[in-house]
């Protein structure tokens, strides 16, 4: 494996950082990959240095675990050793790179974080919600996120946008292949997540064009950190 990234701040040690770190989240091809670089480049046009990264990966050992997990060697772990392996995946993440940037002042904006372990692993997988919570509590040390955007659209659409963005020569991950069903009761699980935390989650309607979501992203994240006196309703619908 190529050099290793120092560490970040000791664990539990980061309260006060001076940048900021946001979270895209929500089902298969629901446009966070998308809404990331356009959310970088408008924070760039803003003066703020944001890093762009995504889960399960974003530094070399856990780009490694990432391999793993999504190619399906560790589906027969069970739901269980994967939550635990994405939770290794994403300690190894924040030390090495989400920890470090916040604490020089960078912003970091996440594709998938801890609320894909509660509603995969959590929800969907049959965890105990408590062992999710602990391996979070574990993981995070007091990292999480200032801002959660969760990206809402029927899965059908999700599915349909993911398998059109695919090479035809790539292959579905493991969790894409997975039924209807199971991409449903993703969605209520991200919704029961942002019900449960209005003050970190905000959740926008991803099925309206790429342009509408970005100006909605914008809007929430202005309102949060460089407007606080505009408040924001939890479904924030784009017109
Ligand atoms: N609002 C949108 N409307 C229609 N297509 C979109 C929209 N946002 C993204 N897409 C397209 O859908 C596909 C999946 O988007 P992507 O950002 O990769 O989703 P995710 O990272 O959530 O899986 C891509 O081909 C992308 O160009
Ligand atoms: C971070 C994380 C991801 N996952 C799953 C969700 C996705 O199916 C997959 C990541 O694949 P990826 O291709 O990066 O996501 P997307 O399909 O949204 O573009 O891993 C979990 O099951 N648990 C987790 O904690």
């Amino acid at each position: 494996m190529s050099a290793e990234p120092p560490l970040g701040p000791a664990r539990g040690q980061d309260k006060g950082r001076p940048g900021k770190f946001i979270t895209l989240e929500g089902g298969e091809g629901a446009g966070k990959s998308t809404q990331m670089r356009r959310l970088q480049e408008r924070l760039a046009q803003r003066g703020v240095e944001a890093i762009a990264t995504r889960e399960p990966g974003g530094s070399p050992h856990a780009e490694v675990l990432r391999e793993a997990l999504l190619g399906g060697k560790a589906a027969s772990l069970g739901p269980l050793g994967e939550a635990i392996l994405f939770s290794a995946a994403r300690i190894d993440h924040l030390d090495r790179l989400i920890k470090p940037a916040l604490a020089r002042g960078a912003w970091v904006i996440c594709d998938r974080f801890a609320d894909s372990t509660r509603a995969y692993q959590g929800a969907r997988g049959g965890v105990d919600p408590r062992l999710i919570a602990l391996l979070e509590r574990v993981a995070l040390m007091g990292s999480a996120p200032d801002l959660t955007i969760i990206l809402d659209l029927p899965p059908e659409i999700g599915l349909e946008r993911a398998h059109r963005r695919r090479a035809p020569d790539v292959a579905a991950d493991r969790f894409e292949r997975e039924g209807l069903e199971f991409h449903r009761g993703l969605r209520q699980a991200y919704l029961d997540i942002a019900a449960s935390e209005p003050g970190r989650c905000c959740v926008v309607d991803a099925l309206a064009p790429e342009q509408e979501v970005a100006e909605a992203i914008w809007h929430v994240v202005e309102a949060r950190f460089f407007r606080p006196e505009i408040v924001i309703p939890l479904k924030s619908v784009v017109a």
